[in-house]
Formats: structure tokens, sequence, C-alpha cells
């Protein structure tokens, strides 16, 4: 959660706003949270098998914790992007709603993981915001 404050905070204030700004708008970006942990086994085939599903993720912001198992990739410039691992590190994934608050000024990006011959691979998401509270709130850029 604190990380999710900090990052929220330098969000807003990449956008020339308070610091509070992304928080204080009230739209459950901070106290809204799920968790996903994904368990993807060892594949002995991957060429015959398909990946997940490509998604853009549904939230603010995702925050992944990723293990030494490659897999994740990126859609950028018409190219899919492995997503390597770097100790200690997480990834930090603009979701949809925080694409439409800034009018696309930062992308919810498309996203897969691929099957992997060595595994599992095990990552765990952080969902921060989800829709279900705004479905009776009209959602647009900031002005
Ligand atoms: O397992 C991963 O690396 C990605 C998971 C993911 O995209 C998601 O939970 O939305
Ligand atoms: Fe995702």
């Amino acid at each position: 959660m604190k990380l999710g404050i900090t990052l929220f905070e330098l969000f807003s204030e990449t956008l020339n706003l308070h610091s509070n700004y992304l928080r204080d708008m009230e739209l459950g970006c901070i106290d809204r949270i799920s968790c996903a942990a994904h368990y993807y086994p060892a594949c002995p085939e991957p060429e015959l098998t398909m990946e997940t599903i490509k998604h853009s993720d549904a939230s603010f912001l995702t925050v992944l914790l990723q293990d030494h198992i490659d897999g994740l990739q990126i859609f950028h410039k018409d190219k899919w992007v492995n997503v390597r691992f770097v100790p200690e590190t997480l990834v930090v994934n603009v979701g949809d709603l925080l694409q439409i608050l800034t009018n696309d000024r930062f992308k919810s990006i498309y996203h897969r993981v691929l099957s992997n011959l060595i595994g599992p691979r095990i990552s765990i998401a952080c969902f921060f915001g989800n829709s279900v509270p705004l479905a009776s709130k009209l959602l647009g850029p900031i002005k």
C-alpha cells in the first residue's frame, strides 16, 4: 500500500498536479487493492501451447512480482517484447483506468505470458483500484 501511495504521488507530480491529486479523487486507487497469485506449470511442448490471452489490466496500476523464469511479454511498436527478470525489482504496469484519467498520456499496454519448458513460473500481481466501485461514477480525463 505504501508503494502504491508513492507511485500515485509520483504519477500526480509527473502530470504537474499536486502530489495527493490522484489519491484525493476518491476513486479507490489506493484502498481497493486485489491480488492474483499465478502459477504457470512447466510445459513439455510450449510451441504447441497457447500463451495466456493478451490483455491490458483494468486497474489504475498493477505492481507485479515475477520470478526468474521468463515468459511475460508486452506489445510494443507492433512487436512482442520480453520483460526480462531483474532481481529485486517489481514491474509496474499502467492500467486502463489511469490511461482514461490521463487522456492516453500514460498507456495501458497489452501483455501476455508465454508457456515455458522450464518452470514452474510464479508471479504475484497487485492491482490498485478496480472498476467495481466506479460502476456508478462517470470516469473521464482530468481537466
Ligand atoms: O504473470 C504475469 O507475469 C502477468 C500476470 C498478469 O498479466 C495479470 O495478472 O494481469
Ligand atoms: Fe495483466
